[in-house]
């Protein structure tokens, strides 16, 4: 047994937590978090602050970065991979995921997800409450897909894009980069780089601008 450091201890922090508890392969779990006043989350210890990361690492030899922002959690990924830290993937028990898909480290699906075959799972992306993501989709680093999604088969989906709640997105789609896909979308065209798209049929809102 070993010690897992949760980077992060809002609500996304909250479910890593409940997950990693239920997958009992830590025997203790404990959060870094910025805010001072915050000294335990459900009922696990905050026992330090982001930049303390590297102090930790006797204690606790695993640790997962729960940050909701794509990019930011990216970047903490990449801290935590230089400090030395393992990094788990985290799979709730009640998710469905094939045993032909492959889900990189510091990702995390939570309850009720299923990932079907041959889907591949970047590093640190989330699968959220109840999302779906269907057969031979590839998902790059940092995406998060949000509670309810639909990723229909054979999707493509850019860097720390975000699939927000309720959305869906039909089989055979390109999705690039850093794109927002606002909830209830349904997108049935390839969406370019850096754009938030909406509605159903989705189309195209915003511009975001690169590196946002
Ligand atoms: C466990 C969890 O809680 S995980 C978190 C889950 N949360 C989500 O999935 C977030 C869902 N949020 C949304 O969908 C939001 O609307 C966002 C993030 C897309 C808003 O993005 P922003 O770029 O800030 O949108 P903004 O408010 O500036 O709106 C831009 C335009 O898009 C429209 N728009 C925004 N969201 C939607 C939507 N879901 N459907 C249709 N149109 C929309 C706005 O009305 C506006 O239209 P207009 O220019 O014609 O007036």
């Amino acid at each position: 047994m070993s010690g897992l450091l949760i980077i992060g201890a809002g609500g996304l922090g909250k479910v890593i937590a409940e997950i990693a508890m239920l997958l009992g392969k830590w025997d203790r779990i404990a959060f870094l978090d910025d805010r001072v006043d915050l000294k335990e989350v459900m009922g696990f210890p905050v026992i330090g602050k982001l930049t303390e990361l590297d102090s930790y690492k006797d204690d606790y030899n695993s640790a997962f970065v729960a940050i909701g922002n794509n990019k930011t959690r990216l970047l903490w990924l990449q801290l935590v991979g230089i400090s030395g830290f393992n990094i788990p993937t985290l799979i709730h028990p009640l998710s469905i995921v094939s045993k032909f898909s492959s889900i990189g480290e510091g990702a995390a699906v939570m309850a009720g997800a299923v990932i079907n075959a041959h889907a591949t799972i970047g590093k640190g992306c989330i699968v959220n409450t109840c999302a779906s993501i269907d057969h031979d989709c590839t998902l790059e680093d940092g995406i998060h897909v949000s509670p309810g999604a639909r990723v229909s088969g054979t999707v493509n989906i850019g860097r720390c894009s975000w699939v927000c709640v309720g959305s869906s997105i039909a089989n055979d789609i390109r999705i690039g980069s850093h794109v927002i896909i606002a909830a209830g979308a349904a997108v049935v065209q390839d969406v370019p780089d850096n754009v938030m798209v909406a509605g159903v049929p989705a189309i195209l809102k915003r511009e975001i601008a690169a590196g946002k």
